[in-house]
């Protein structure tokens, strides 16, 4: 890591230290909060960011059915935040993997990455669900769900790392040393329990991402343990009734500022650049997700009058409703759901065909439908 990047602003310091790949310097940021004052011209990002959040809010906290918004949002999530540390399985890839978990039969196989995604998925699940507080304990579970099952031994899922690490090409930034990590660990995670607050809740959550990833406890992961970190924080600090920001989808679409904030903290103390970054990231964030879930009220509202139309009976229309949470439709899974036989269960599927809401995934066996219409507007752009 270049010394002379980093200036008098920095909030942190440089230790020298010896590495596999020779003497080299690692940074060891100061605890938070900063000592740095939200700036003036930054006020109207945060007001845009809490609007856009509380109408996000607002739809979200009277859908009929909440899964039909968190399902998509979650596989968005997962898809996503994988992808930026290039890890790929598209939605379809992933839905069919979930159904149908293989083990990897090479290093190279598909398979590898789907499980990874799938993990992500069920680790943002687990953080929805726990019982326990933001936590260093809940960091190690969600880590461990991350990287259970998945390739390369040396991944220690849920211990904190015992080696040295760098980030980036030439090692452009080096974490703290491994001996450190405990003693940097605890104020961090005082700082999530804080009560009293210098900044916005929403302004404590990237900091928090900045000083989780400078941290880089794990030897692996560290990207995206700190985005789950950040989609729960910012459910619980904003009271918002569900987790529904994500914001993967935005640091993908810009990664260069994403990373190169986080290192301008460092360096500089920048901390205004960061911020204002991550607020334009909740307002663009809410904004899609809002359209995205009057799409799907407008598609459901549709579907029921299609299904209306062909004698819907309440069976077909569970079907129907069912579609948004578990977007794939075996016949064997309808007859279990609604104890029903297989012939009527077949039946049903042939008439929400002939609908046009199922249509046929080619080349599954066994057969699958899904609702190519929900499926273009929950995962659009990430075929
Ligand atoms: N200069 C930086 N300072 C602090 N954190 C950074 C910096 N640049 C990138 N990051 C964070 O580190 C993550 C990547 O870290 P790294 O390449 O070490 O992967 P990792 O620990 O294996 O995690 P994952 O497997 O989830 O990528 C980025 O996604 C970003 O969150």
């Amino acid at each position: 890591m270049d010394p002379s990047l980093f200036t008098s602003q920095s909030p942190g310091d440089l230790v020298s230290i010896e590495t596999v790949w020779g003497k080299d310097y690692a940074y060891v940021p100061h605890p938070l909060p900063p000592a740095w004052e939200f700036p003036i011209e930054v006020w109207p990002l945060l007001n845009e960011a809490t609007n856009r959040l509380s109408l996000l809010e607002g739809i979200g906290s009277t859908l009929p059915n909440p899964g039909l918004l968190l399902r998509p949002l979650r596989d968005r999530e997962a898809i996503r935040s994988s992808e930026i540390e290039g890890t790929y399985a598209n939605p379809r890839e992933l839905l069919l993997f979930e159904l149908k978990p293989r083990e990897s039969q090479s290093a190279e196989d598909p398979a590898n990455d789907q499980r990874e995604v799938l993990n992500y998925r069920r680790a943002l699940e687990h953080a929805e669900q726990t019982e326990l507080p933001l936590c260093l304990r809940l960091l190690r579970e969600l880590h461990h769900i991350l990287l259970t099952g998945v390739r390369g031994a040396d991944r220690t899922p849920g211990e904190f790392r015992r080696l040295q690490v760098a980030i980036g090409t030439k090692g452009r930034f080096v974490p703290p040393p491994p001996h450190l990590i405990g003693d940097l660990l605890s104020p961090f995670e005082a700082f999530l329990h804080r009560k009293d607050r210098p900044y916005h809740p929403l302004v404590d959550c990237f900091l928090a991402h900045y000083q989780f990833e400078t941290i880089h406890p794990f030897a692996d992961g560290n990207g995206r343990v700190g985005r789950l970190l950040l989609s729960i924080m910012v459910q619980q600090a904003c009271g918002l009734s569900k987790p529904w920001l994500h914001l993967s989808e935005f640091f993908e679409s810009r990664r260069e500022e994403y990373y190169g904030g986080l290192f301008g903290i460092s360096t500089d103390g920048d901390w205004s650049r960061w911020i204002a970054y991550c607020l334009k990231g909740v307002a663009s964030q809410a904004t899609t997700t809002v359209e995205r879930c009057k799409r799907l009220l407008n598609a459901r509202e549709d579907f029921k009058n299609r299904a209306q139309a062909i004698g819907g009976s309440a069976r077909l229309q569970g079907i129907v409703d069912g579609v948004f949470e578990s977007p794939l439709v075996r016949i064997t899974e309808l007859r279990d759901r609604f104890n029903i036989d297989y012939k009527t269960a077949r039946t049903d599927v042939e008439k929400l065909v002939a609908a046009k809401i199922l249509a046929e995934l080619p080349d599954q066996y066994p057969k699958t439908y899904y609702a190519p219409e929900i499926f273009a507007i929950a995962y659009e752009g990430l075929e």
